[in-house]
Order: structure tokens, then sequence, then C-alpha cells
């Protein structure tokens, strides 16, 4: 069984904001169904854990309010220069609304100067005259450079007066040593007086018809908790409708932030309060929308410094928002969600800044524009993390069943006034008992205190053996996923936990709220960025995102590359499938990148800004990355010291790929090893290119041994320069001619010896062997050279490509010789299943036999098994090339993607 908190949001506010309100409910719970337009959101489940008196109705009255006003809000930064506030002033004219009400914060840094001021005449320090000197001069200068005449006066002679009534109180505050909460709230609410007034003398200059209301004669809110205030809707209503007959203006500028109590004593909305302001006005005025001006686009699917993806929500439910900001993501605070809501008025987010973005608009339910948009992103539409957070696991067998054991715990927790983010509780069974636990999440810096509590408490059932521990697990963060329609669809959940599987992640303790707006999971500390990625990048970014080290950008290695790039744009629009090629590394240099190589300037970029090649740094780096969660080395070499690598690379969860032969026909102990860690772990090892480059060979053997067929043999041409070599060996033509032109047409092997004396077909035999169950080794494999004797040890490639020609002749009789006779020759592999043994010789095949049919680096492979027996299974084609050998890894790389969860198309 699991629950959670899910709607005490105070906890989690009171953790994140210490300044702010303790016990956050929804004030607005009891509005009464009669002036709510719509009823079909229940938050009954909400106020059943809340226990704050129920607010009044707002009575519908004055016809000067409606669907005509449109709220704006801007912070202190929107306000925080003359320029600045000019820029407000053209938006609110540029805002075709017929009414507007704008509600604006302190200048930026204001509230907390005004703050100091108090804190410094409480602690008489004289320099608090100093300080509200240079509260003067700001103002001043503000107005001095945006108002001039009657305006400008008439502003100057207000501060002035505000000024010298602040320098009276402080004094008064000085002498005391003490000022009380409504002087702090007095003197703090300063600041949006006068940039209200400031705003709208500057609007008024614009020639708009406006008037500054100072909120305080209108917004009435009751205490309700050290940091918490409820807004009286009946009574600020009544004062509104009373105070708009009075001023009949088409905008108004309101001071944010500022309010009085029912004894009409100052008071304000606490930190932060500004936004809530402009929601209780909106939901008075019964607005149209209710802008929210600030410095970012909108809200975003995760923090976008910890999710360098994270994208712009363009719509928001009011739950899914109020869910955001509960696990910690910079949305609106629930509690400017909640007067808007009741009258399903839209609140829009968006930048001062970039006035081309359109923000995100939060409102009752974002209609989606058609069906095809209804993918997972719409079911999941952010994530969320708290930090610094500690677990603790009560257990033991005499808590099954005792009443009251909940709530003694959770008891002792709130006697040392720790705030619960989580809880999950269980019931498991053992052998000898069933065991309960309960285990829940509260904020680092508690843990001590709530341990200490709880071991007092259940003391004597520790003794007993009732409770088997009470433990503390260290360094946790919560994850959470957000989403309305999560609740309705299945496989959210599995698809958020196999996304955390595949990045390795951990998961301590999970919890799903009953309302599903919500998965939360508990993660150790240094996992959650990784985590947050992994599920991010699996909802939103793409399906499936890879990050791509490649190891050797020779001839294979930079076709690939180019095959990538190509494809790159494709593959995530339409297979969303995210491959980001992170670093590329060569016998000599690498090139690393944190997001991503540009692999249309690969090469230049691997030349100029390349590295000294270290391949261990390499594979940590591509691995490391924080925000993909799956990693894939391709090896295009051939060497065997990168080969020797794949047993670790695999054991640390890199997924491996290569056409590199050298791992599978290498030492038989160390094959086994490699095969039986990959058998036992979710991380794959595909070698496609290894036979037949491109040719499906594997793929197919695979297919006919998993579904049980048995494999007879295996016979064929598997060498395409061989293959190549003796279909163009013909007439008069020089070996050593023909051989060269295998090498241009890069089929042969970085070295064409190892194609020539037989040891890649003898490797590729091998390969086949050992993947029928054979266990043999390379020197099992009776091989018949092509490589004359006294070129066997010849020092460079380039200088056995000289010397070839010389030994022409011999090979040109054996040649002439089986043409003598009607036949051909063909460098043919054979894996004898049966028998349990290989072999690479050169044969001679009638003119009209398959294998003689053969054109350019065809491979022709057939395989005998018990279904095809009496006619074999043949795959034929071009078995060697740069473009098909990178096509078949590059399709290797698409099989991952897919066995990490990409869609099928
Ligand atoms: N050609 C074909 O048709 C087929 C080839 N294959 C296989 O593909 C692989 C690549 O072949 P090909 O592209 O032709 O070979 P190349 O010689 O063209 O390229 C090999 C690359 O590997 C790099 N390299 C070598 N040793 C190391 C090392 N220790 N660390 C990092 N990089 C290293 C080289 O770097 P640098 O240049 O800096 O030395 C070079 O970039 C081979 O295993 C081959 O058997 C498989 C099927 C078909
Ligand atoms: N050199 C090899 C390339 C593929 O493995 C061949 O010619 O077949
Ligand atoms: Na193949």
């Amino acid at each position: 069984m699991m629950q959670r908190l899910s709607k005490t949001l105070g906890f989690a506010y009171q953790m994140r904001h210490p300044h702010s309100f303790t016990a956050l409910t929804p004030p607005a719970i009891g509005f009464s169904s009669r002036l709510v337009k719509s009823e079909s959101y229940n938050f009954k489940a909400s106020s059943s854990v809340t226990d704050v008196s129920t607010p009044e109705v707002p009575v519908e009255s004055s016809i000067v309010k409606g669907d005509t006003w449109s709220i704006h809000k801007f912070g202190g930064t929107c306000v925080g220069t003359s320029q600045r506030i000019q820029n407000v002033a053209n938006i609110v004219m540029g805002d075709s609304s017929e009414r507007k009400f704008v509600v604006v914060s302190a200048m930026s840094k204001v509230t907390d100067m005004m703050y100091d001021l108090i804190e410094k005449a409480q602690s008489r320090d004289d320099s608090y005259l100093l300080a509200l000197d240079a509260v003067f001069e700001k103002h001043k200068l503000t107005a001095l450079d945006l108002l001039d005449g009657e305006e400008l006066a008439t502003f100057l002679s207000t501060l002035t007066l505000d000024i010298n009534n602040l320098k009276a109180m402080l004094r008064a505050i000085y002498i005391a040593g003490h000022g009380t909460e409504s002087f702090s709230a007095f003197v703090a609410g300063h600041g949006e007086l006068w940039s209200a007034q400031i705003l709208s003398s500057v609007l008024r200059k614009g020639g708009v018809d406006c008037t500054w209301m100072d909120t305080r004669d209108v917004l009435i809110v009751t205490p309700a908790g050290s940091n918490q205030v409820d807004p009286d809707y009946e009574e600020s209503e009544q004062r509104l409708d009373n105070w708009l007959s009075k001023n009949p203006s088409k905008v108004v500028v309101a001071t944010g932030f500022i309010a009085s109590t029912p004894q009409n004593i100052p008071t304000t909305l606490k930190r932060d309060g500004s936004d809530f302001s402009a929601a209780i006005m909106g939901a008075l005025f019964r607005a149209r929308q209710v802008t929210i001006w600030t410095d970012v686009d909108g809200v975003y699917s995760a923090d976008p410094r910890k999710v360098s993806e994270a994208v712009i929500l363009n719509t928001l439910s009011y739950q899914e928002a109020w869910e955001m900001s509960y696990f910690g993501a910079n949305v609106l605070h629930p509690r400017t969600i909640i007067p808007v809501m009741q009258y399903d008025i839209p609140i829009v987010i968006r930048n001062i800044f970039n006035l081309s973005a359109p923000g995100t608009k939060i409102c009752r339910e974002p209609i989606l524009e058609n069906e095809e948009k209804q993918t997972l992103e719409t079911y999941v539409k952010g994530f969320a993390t708290i930090d610094n957070l500690a677990l603790v696991n009560v257990e033991g067998t005499g808590m099954a069943g005792v009443p009251g054991t909940a709530s003694a715990i959770f008891g002792a927790v709130k006697d040392v006034g720790a705030n619960v983010i989580m809880i999950s509780q269980a019931y498991f069974f053992t052998l000898a008992s069933s065991e309960h636990s309960v285990c829940f999440a509260v904020p680092e810096k508690e843990v001590k205190a709530v341990a200490k509590a709880l071991e007092a408490r259940f003391r004597q059932a520790l003794n007993a053996g009732r409770l088997s521990q009470i433990a503390v697990i260290p360094n946790c963060s919560i994850l959470a996923a957000v989403g309305q329609k999560m609740a309705s669809t299945p496989g959210v959940s599995a698809t958020l936990f196999n996304a955390l599987a595949k990045a390795k992640i951990n998961v301590r303790a999970i919890a799903q709220g009953c309302s599903e707006y919500n998965i939360t999971v508990v993660v150790k500390r240094e996992d959650c960025v990784r985590a947050l990625r992994a599920v991010h990048s699996r909802f939103y970014l793409s399906k499936t995102s890879i990050a791509v080290g490649i190891i050797g950008p020779g001839l294979i290695g930079a076709t690939l590359l180019n095959q990538l790039r190509d494809q790159a744009a494709v593959l995530k629009e339409k297979s969303k499938i995210d491959l980001r090629v992170m670093g590329i590394i060569g016998s000599k240099k690498m090139l690393l990148s944190d997001t991503g190589i540009d692999l249309f300037a690969w090469k230049e970029l691997l030349k100029e800004k390349g590295e000294k090649a270290d391949l261990n740094k390499f594979a940590h780096h591509v691995h490391g990355n924080n925000f993909i969660p799956n990693t894939v080395l391709v090896d295009c070499t051939s060497s065997t010291e990168v080969a020797d690598h794949y047993h670790d690379w695999l054991h640390t969860g890199i997924h491996v790929i290569t056409p590199n032969k050298k791992a599978n026909s290498g030492p038989l102990d160390k094959y086994l090893k490699l095969r039986a860690l990959q058998k036992q772990s979710f991380t794959h090892y595909f070698y496609e290119a290894t036979v037949g480059a491109g040719l499906p060979i594997m793929h197919t053997l695979r297919d006919l041994l998993q579904t049980g067929d048995k494999i007879i043999r295996i016979e064929g041409i598997f060498s395409g320069t061989l293959s190549y070599i003796f279909n163009n060996f013909v007439d008069t033509r020089a070996f050593s001619e023909v051989v060269m032109e295998a090498k241009a047409a890069g089929y042969t092997e970085p070295d064409p010896r190892d194609d020539l004396a037989g040891t890649d077909v003898a490797r590729k035999v091998i390969i086949l062997a050992r993947e029928c169950g054979l266990d043999l080794e390379l020197s099992d494999i009776p091989v018949q050279s092509l490589v004359p004797d006294p070129l066997k040890e010849t020092a460079s490639v380039d200088d056995f490509m000289q010397q070839l020609p010389s030994f022409d002749s011999d090979i040109a009789t054996k040649r002439q010789a089986a043409e003598d006779a009607g036949e051909v020759l063909r460098y043919v592999g054979v894996v004898d299943v049966n028998n349990q043994k290989g072999a690479v010789e050169l044969k001679r095949y009638k003119k009209q036999h398959p294998f003689a049919q053969l054109s350019g680096s065809d491979n022709i492979i057939a395989f005998t098994t018990e279904r095809y027996n009496k006619q074999p299974l043949i795959v034929r084609g071009p078995g060697a090339g740069a473009q098909v050998t990178a096509g078949g890894v590059f399709s290797d790389i698409l099989r991952l993607a897919s066995n990490l969860g990409a869609p099928s198309y």
C-alpha cells in the first residue's frame, strides 16, 4: 500500500521557502458552487487533509467586473529600472483588452532594502538613515528618468512625505529596539506603493486613462498561521466594488504583495505574494486572463539547469502546475492557482524579455489539437526533483495490524516539527512472519531529530523485537513525474521505471498519489540528475537517446559517421531515436563533446580540436555524460587491444557494437567469458558486420537457433575481397592487379594479407561456428593461404603490395588449370556442425555451380539446417565495402535502440 501526503502542500513549500507559509492550504476549497463555472474539479480530497477554515464566497455583484478585464502582474525584475518600467507601460498599452488591471511588485531589490531598514533600526544600527536615503534616491532617479511636469512633482512630493513618515516610524522602532509585524508590513509595502504610482504616471503620460490602487484599501486578508493568510473574498469584493465606483478608469495599476487585515491594519501576502495578489484580483474581477510576466519563457518540462533539453510547456492544467510546484519546479506557487481555477480563469506565464515566446498557459484542461498528438508526452507533462532528503524506514513484525502505529510514527515526527515529503508503506512476507514497514522522506537536516524521536518513542518495541529497525538512508532525492492524464493511461509508470532501469538507477522508494497526477520515486542524491535526464529523455527528448562513441574513424568508421549524419534527423523525427556522437577516437587523437559532435564537421574538428587519444578517458567521457541514459561504443578498428576492452565496457553497462572480428575469433576462454557476461546482463553486444558485412548473416543464424532449428552445415564464400578477386581474375588479368582493385574498393582488411592468407575467412568461420555452439579456436581451422611464402614476413602493407606482382604466375597457373577443366577457383569457408569442425580452402567449382555465378564482392552463405534440409537457406549479396559494412553496423545501432525501447516503425 502506498500513499503520499499529496495535498498537504504546505510541507514542501515550507521546506523550500522557509520565510513563507507553514501550512498552505487551498483557500478556495470552500468556494460555493453557485459561482463556479465548472464543478468538475474535485478538491474534497485536498480539503480532507487540511484543517484550515473555509473562506467565504465572493458575491457576484458589480457590472464593471467580468471578462472585459485582463490582469497583468509584473514582478520586481520587470520594473527594475526606468527603462524596464517604460517597457512594462508599452506592454500594457499593447494589450487590446477593454479594461486592464496591472499588479506590480516593488522595483527589484527594494523589498529587501525595506526589510533591511527595519533590521537595522531594530538592532539600533544608525546606518538605517543612510539606507533610507538610498531608497529615496533610487525612486527619485527613476521618476526623474520617466516623468516630468505635474506627474513628477506629485510623485516626488508623495515620495518625500512617505520617506519622512518612514523615518519617524523607523526612529520609533530604533528607540524601542523592536518593531511589530504590522510595522514591518507597513514599511516593506512602500516599494509597491511607489512602483505602482510611477507606472500609472508613465501610463497617463502615454495618454492612458489610468488610476493607481493601494490594494490595502481593497484586499482584506485574515492571518492563518505564522506565514499564511486567507483572503476575505466577500469583504474584498465589496471594497473593490466601492473602489471601482469611485475610480472608473479603464486601466488600474495596483500594488502587489500588500493587503489589510479586517481591522484595516497593513499586512502582506508574505514573500512572493504579488502573484497571489494578481490571482485574487483575477478572481474578484472574474477576469478574462491573468498574465504573470517573468524572465523565463514559461514553465519547463524539467529544470533547464539540470536538463539542457528541457522544453517549454505550452499548456498545463491547474493540477499539473500545482503538483509540479509541490515537487520543487519553479512554477507558480499553488496558492496562486487556487483563486483563478474557481472561475476557470487561465494564467499565462510569459517572458517580458522575449515577447515572441507565447509562454505557458495554465488552465482548466488543455485541449489537445488532435488525437495524433496524444503521445506519452501528453500524459507526462513534466519532471521535478527535491534534493537533500533522507529516507526513514521503520520496520518490524510488531507493527502489522496494530492500529495507531502510523499515528505514533507521524506523531513523533510532528513533535520535532519535521516536514514529511512522501510516505510509502508496505507489507511483506518472510518465511517466518509478515513484516510491515513505513518509509518516509524528510529533509536531510531534520532526519537526526526524527530518528532520535522515533527511537525514543519506540524504544520498548525495539527492545522487545516488535520493531526490527529504524533505519535512516541519507543523501536521497525525490524525482516526480507529473501529468494529469497519467491516471487513465496504462504503461506510463512502466515506461518511467524502464527508463530508470536502463540508466541503471536504483529506486529506493515509490509512491503514487491516488489522484495519479504524479508518480514519485526516491533515488540516491548522486543519481538524481541522471535519473531526471533519463526519464525526461524517455518522455520528451526522443523516445530513445543513445550516446555514441566511435572508435576508429577509418574507412568504415568514417562512412558510418556520414551515414549517421545523413539519417539523424529522420531517425529523430520518424523513429524517435536520438543518436548523439559524444566522442570519436583514432589511434592518435580523439574528439570529445558534451552535447554531441557536429557530424558535418567532425573531420576538421578532430584534426583541429582533437586531443591525445586515451581510450579509457574516451569511454568514461561518452558513458559519463549525464543527460543521455544509454551508451554504445562502436569499435570500427581491427584492433585486438580495443576488443580486449569489451568485457569491461559491457560490465559497466556500455553497449558494444562492432564489425571488428578480433573479440569473437580470439582466444576461446575470453570469448566465452564475454558471451557469458552478455547473456547475464541487459547490456547488448552486436556484431552483425563481422560476417558478410551488412548482409543479415548473424541475424539469420540467431533467428534459426532461437526458434529451435538445428544447424547442420554453413558453407559459402565469406570473403568479399576473395570473391571479388576470383570473380575478376579472368582472361589475361594479373592476380596482383585485381588485389589492388579490391583494396582500392575498400573490400580488404586494413592489411590485405589477412584476406589473402585466409585468416579473415577463418575468423568468420570461427565466429559462425562458435555461434552454433562449437568450442573451436582459430588454430583449429586448417587454412590454405594465398600469400606467397616469401611475402608472409614483409613488414608493411605497401611493401607487400609492391612485391606481389612478382608472384602472379603461381596463382595464374592454378586458375588456368581450373579453366581448362571447365571450372573456376573459389575460396570457401565451411562450418561442419555435425563433425564439430571448420575449414577454409581454395576449391574448384563447375561453372554452373551457384558459387561460380557471383559477381563483384558478393558473399554467398548457405545454411543447411533441419528445417532447410533439402534446399539450404541462402543469403547472397555484396559482403564487403564501406557503405554496406557501415550500413550493417548502423542497423545494429538501430537494433540496440529498439531493444532499449524505441517504438517499432
Ligand atoms: N572493409 C570492409 O568491407 C569490412 C570491414 N570490416 C571490419 O571493419 C573494421 C575497420 O575496417 P576499415 O575501416 O577498413 O579499417 P581502417 O584501417 O580504414 O580504419 C581503422 C581505424 O581504426 C583506428 N585504430 C586502429 N587502432 C586503434 C586503436 N588502438 N585505438 C583507436 N583507434 C584505432 C585507426 O586509426 P588511425 O587511422 O588513427 O590509426 C583507423 O581510424 C575492421 O575490423 C574490418 O575487419 C568488417 C566487414 C567488412
Ligand atoms: N575484408 C573482408 C571485409 C569483410 O569482413 C572481406 O573481404 O570480406
Ligand atoms: Na552481416
